[in-house]
């Protein structure tokens, strides 16, 4: 292994998996904190889904450092820690908390924070991060049910979330390269920066970082910061030059969509697809709570919808959720759907269902753990930042299309199917 990486959702590793799977590596995906005899078989990069991105911090870090340590016992040289490339945590953390913890198991002096993905619309300039055309703090991410994001200034935000000094490696340095990055890392560390975050607007920046950031211990950062890591291995005469494996069976059997995700995007994606005739059903947590709706009845209903891909989904928009939350409380409005979509995944696996697409990061770690799933293989892009994955255990073999919640195309729903034909 060369690469090891630490997510903090399931989503979000098997984006950063799909990353590391098209620059050429051997890429395995593995749910939860590997036990010490855990076969990665012969995986080049190992991406470890936790589901730690809204729990307590002080859980978040012990769990990170439990996974951070399982890779490195397996031979990682360097470590990735994932999160959302819209930055997705709160005042406490969890990106704070755990990006110093992993920089103190592996003595990292600087460690370097960008979130960028431009193939998904988010670049960080000055600083402050951008979705689309929109500062982060002016888009959807605001309304977000567990952690909305209302400031765009990314040095202010890490630096709430740690007491070590947070500086800013700007877009005039990045755009000049590799080297004029790697000299302004010396130059943070000198003057006493432990955590940079840097400007990247498109993949040429990347790459540049990635270049920049060959012999640092700890990187963190969405999936677009592993672009140009594995050339470094190559280089180094460590990774063989070759294309991504996207071979793929998927086993046969019905079809489903889960929707736990409140984001935009997943909303139109559930609009597109039912005014194309998808049957669909929306599930209210409030009637969860209450015992009207159950995953017994959500899962018959799906059995019998009499539509190749019939979806379910609680997706709400924010003034919705809102009332929700009011009425449960937060975690437990996120808690009663995530784990009656896990407990429908559960009956329709029974129910000779093999092919799934769930779309929320939370929704996805709940529905995997739901149906005891370790370990997954990447297949084909669906979406940037989407691909199909097959389990590699947990019963019987399943297809799974783990849609972060603000990716995709407005008709994912829909084209997603085309690939398993
Ligand atoms: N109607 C609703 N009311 C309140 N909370 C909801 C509702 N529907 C879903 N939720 C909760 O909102 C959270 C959505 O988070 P999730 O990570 O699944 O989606 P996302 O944040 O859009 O995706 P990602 O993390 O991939 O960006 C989950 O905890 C889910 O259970
Ligand atoms: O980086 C992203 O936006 C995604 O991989 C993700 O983490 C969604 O939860």
């Amino acid at each position: 292994m060369l690469l090891g990486a630490v997510a903090d959702d399931l989503t979000g590793a098997t984006d950063l998996a799909l990353t590391l799977s098209r620059e050429g590596m051997r890429a395995v995906q593995v749910v939860g904190v590997p036990p010490a005899d855990f076969d990665f078989g012969d995986a080049e990069a190992v991406v470890v889904a936790l589901k730690s991105r809204t729990i307590p911090a002080a859980e978040a870090v012990s769990l990170s450092l439990d996974a951070a340590r399982a890779i490195l016992s397996a031979g990682a040289e360097q470590i990735i820690f994932k999160y959302c490339s819209t930055f997705d945590s709160t005042p406490e953390g969890n990106i704070g908390p755990v990006a110093e913890a992993l920089a103190g198991l592996l003595d990292a002096p600087l460690v370097l924070a960008c979130p960028a993905f431009p193939a998904n619309g988010r670049t960080v300039y000055q600083g402050h991060l951008f979705v689309g055309s929109m500062l982060l703090s002016d888009c959807p991410m605001k309304d977000h049910p567990l952690t909305p994001m209302t400031d765009a200034n990314l040095v202010r935000v890490l630096q709430q979330q740690t007491k070590l000094p947070v500086g800013l490696i700007p877009y005039s340095v990045v755009d000049r390269g590799g080297e004029a990055i790697a000299a302004a890392f010396t130059e943070a560390e000198t003057k006493g920066d432990r955590f940079v975050i840097v400007d990247a607007v498109t993949e040429d920046h990347l790459r540049a970082i990635g270049r920049a950031a060959a012999d640092m211990k700890l990187i963190t950062g969405g999936s677009g910061i592993a672009i140009g890591l594995p050339e470094n291995f190559r280089r180094a005469g460590k990774l063989a030059t070759r294309k991504a494996d996207t071979t793929f069976a998927a086993p046969a059997g019905r079809a489903a969509i889960l929707a736990g995700s409140c984001s935009a995007a997943t909303r139109r994606q559930i609009a597109a697809a039912i005014a194309a005739g998808v049957p669909a059903l929306k599930i209210d947590p409030i009637a969860i709570a209450e015992g009207n709706t159950t995953a017994a009845g959500v899962a018959d209903w799906l059995a019998s919808a009499g539509h190749p891909h019939p979806l379910a989904y609680s997706s709400a928009d924010p003034d919705e959720v809102r009332s929700a939350q009011e009425k449960l409380g937060r975690d437990r409005a996120g808690g009663l759907v995530e784990h009656l979509l896990a407990e429908v995944a559960i009956t329709l696996r029974e129910n000779s269902f093999s092919r799934l697409i769930v779309a929320g990061g939370e929704t996805s770690g709940a529905v995997v753990n739901g149906l005891g799933v370790a370990a997954l293989r990447i297949g084909p892009e669906i979406d940037p930042g989407v691909p199909w994955t097959r389990s590699l255990d947990g019963g019987s073999p399943i297809a799974l299309a783990l849609k972060s919640g603000n990716f995709g195309a407005d008709d994912f729903f829909l084209k997603a199917w085309d690939q398993l034909k």
